[in-house]
């Protein structure tokens, strides 16, 4: 899919540099993940690690300093949600470790999430798993999704090495990923109107990339989620074919007040069931 709404261009270096930035991050939230740590409750409930903070402060820095022209917005800076609701001009979108109850409980899921909005929606994405060591990039202006495997890898990253992602033609037995921490019985009904018969529960992002790379094709998300929790992978799964949609049909918009989504329906190759 290719849109002229966007005006901000990201080169394929520009790209690469942001997809660095996120395995840097990464590297941050694992020196964490080895150790021992503390976990705080954040006025919204939510858990906070310095792991968390560390990551925040490596994108920050990267961001001030390779494209210091676009606003920020992160998960981990309170002052930047005050950002006007309805924005259009561009704005990076950042959670520096989504999953963090993954995190916490020690399971490989967590993720660093870059987006780029623009009009209100999401046209670029970078998400980095650290422990599974898988780099995604969304490129909806251009409609290309990637994924890089970085085991191993040395030096600079290049898109040779990237593999083409794409969501798959709908199977007969249709797959969903639902939250491993957060699912609910609307979820499960809904799932119903599919006959889904196969359902991964997986934290962070990564449900995102799992319908972008075809390992399934419905992720209905009937809680709330934040914006930063969904723009990079709404990025990934738009570029390579799938769509993020609201009850209403229309693709999930972005820049809503205080940066709440309402319920989503992420799909592959489907055609989009109303919810009872
Ligand atoms: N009551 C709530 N309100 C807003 N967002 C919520 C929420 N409960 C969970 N979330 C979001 O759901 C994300 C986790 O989703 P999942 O379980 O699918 O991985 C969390 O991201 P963080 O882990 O970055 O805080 C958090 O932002
Ligand atoms: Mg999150």
């Amino acid at each position: 899919m290719t849109t002229d709404l966007a005006t901000t261009i990201l080169s394929e270096s520009d790209l690469l540099r942001l997809g660095q930035l996120a395995i840097d991050a990464g590297a941050e939230i694992m020196r964490v993940y080895e150790g021992e740590f503390d976990v705080q409750i954040k006025g919204d409930q939510s858990p906070l690690t310095q792991a968390d903070l560390a990551s925040h402060a490596v994108i920050a820095d990267g961001l001030a300093r390779d494209f210091g022209h676009i606003p920020v917005v992160s998960e981990e800076d309170a002052d930047s949600h005050n950002a006007p609701e309805g924005e259009t001009g561009p704005f990076f979108l950042v959670d520096p470790l989504d999953g963090t109850k993954e995190f916490i409980n020690r399971r490989p899921d967590f993720t660093v999430n870059i987006a780029l909005i623009e009009q209100q929606r999401p046209t670029y994405g970078i998400i980095y798993a650290p422990v599974r060591k898988a780099l995604y990039i969304g490129d909806v202006v251009s409609g290309k999704a990637h994924v890089l495997e970085t085991e191993g890898l040395s030096g600079d990253i290049s898109f040779a090495n990237f593999k083409a992602l794409t969501v798959r033609k709908a199977p007969d037995a249709l797959a969903a990923v639902c939250s491993l921490s957060h699912n609910s019985p609307e979820t499960e009904a809904y799932l119903d109107l599919y006959g889904v018969a196969e359902r991964v529960a997986i934290g962070s992002s990564l449900k995102f990339c799992l319908v972008a790379e075809g390992q399934a094709d419905l992720y209905p998300r009937l809680g709330p989620t934040m914006e930063w929790d969904t723009a990079a992978g709404d990025a990934i799964l738009t570029a390579a074919g799938g769509k993020v949609l609201s009850r209403d049909g229309a693709p999930l918009i972005y820049a809503k007040p205080r940066f709440f989504n309402p319920e989503f329906f992420a799909q592959g190759d489907v055609a989009f069931k109303v919810p009872n």
